[in-house]
């Protein structure tokens, strides 16, 4: 059984312009996959459909058998601790420690009150930890997170992430800010969670190469359709041509 089923999705802001059109594919449990396409296709959108950050107007997006546009609060809210998500600009609380700020990802299995007071259990905390060491920040846990670097913060959000316990990751171009040395820690650290913890990663990205290196499976999304979906090692120039058009000339490198 699949993991996660997109069927006939589709997504308009506003009543002129669909930014999805009827999408589909199906992604397997362990998979990591990522979505390329150009500026506007409509990659976040479609991430962001997956666990319900924005509405679904058409289609369906089934998690692990459920429906989850027709997800209620509770739910929903289930669905969010089970899927974990990582962001271009982190969507850290800066003037938080680090610390702090992976055990917000604890919240969703918390009550409000437990939550507010920042009510954390041992176990809880040393998780926290296990995983800032295994990201090589561990000696950065008491300091604010506006103190770290780019690449530092996105350690923080993968281990926000982690603590979860997700089934699957969605990164929304997780590497953009990213210098490419960072970009590349980043990357080796979202495979090795997919190889090693055997969690499914689904990368939105807006480099090629770095698709092609890190993932099994492309999907490439044009307007909001998808135009290519296979094996990474399929996706030629023409297809690259395809996907992105006029801006494609400088990335058919690969
Ligand atoms: N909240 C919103 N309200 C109205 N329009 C939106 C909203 N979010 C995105 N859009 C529009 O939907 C289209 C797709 O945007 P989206 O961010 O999903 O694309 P993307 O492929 O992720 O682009 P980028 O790589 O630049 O982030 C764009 O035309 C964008 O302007």
């Amino acid at each position: 059984m699949s993991l996660l089923k997109v069927e006939g999705l589709s997504k308009f802001y506003d009543r002129e312009t669909k930014v999805l059109k009827d999408v589909n594919f199906e992604v397997k449990a362990g998979e990591f996959l990522s979505i390329i396409g150009p500026s506007g296709a409509g990659k976040s959108t479609l991430l962001r459909c997956m666990n319900r950050l924005v509405e679904i107007n058409e289609g369906k997006v089934i998690f692990n058998g459920l429906d989850v546009g027709a997800m209620k609060k509770k739910e929903l809210r289930k669905l969010r601790t089970n899927i974990g998500m990582i962001f271009q600009h982190y969507n850290l609380v800066p003037r938080l420690t680090v610390i702090e700020n992976v055990l917000h990802g604890r919240f969703g299995y918390k009550s409000t009150i437990q939550g507010v007071l920042g009510r954390f259990t041992e176990p809880e905390k040393e998780q926290a930890f296990f995983l800032l060491e295994k990201l090589g920040i561990s000696e950065h846990a008491y300091k604010r997170c506006d103190q770290l670097s780019g690449g530092q913060q996105q350690r923080v959000g993968i281990c926000r992430a982690l603590i979860q316990e997700p089934e699957l990751i969605l990164c929304d171009e997780p590497i953009a800010s990213l210098d490419p040395n960072s970009s590349k820690v980043i990357m080796d650290y979202l495979k090795s969670i997919s190889t090693e913890m055997g969690i499914t990663c689904i990368v939105n990205l807006h480099q090629v190469e770095v698709a092609k290196e890190y993932a099994s499976r492309i999907v490439g999304l044009k307007q909001g359709e998808i135009v290519f979906d296979g094996p990474s090692k399929l996706l030629y120039g023409e297809q690259i041509q395809n996907i992105y058009g006029m801006e494609s000339r400088e990335l058919i490198t690969v």
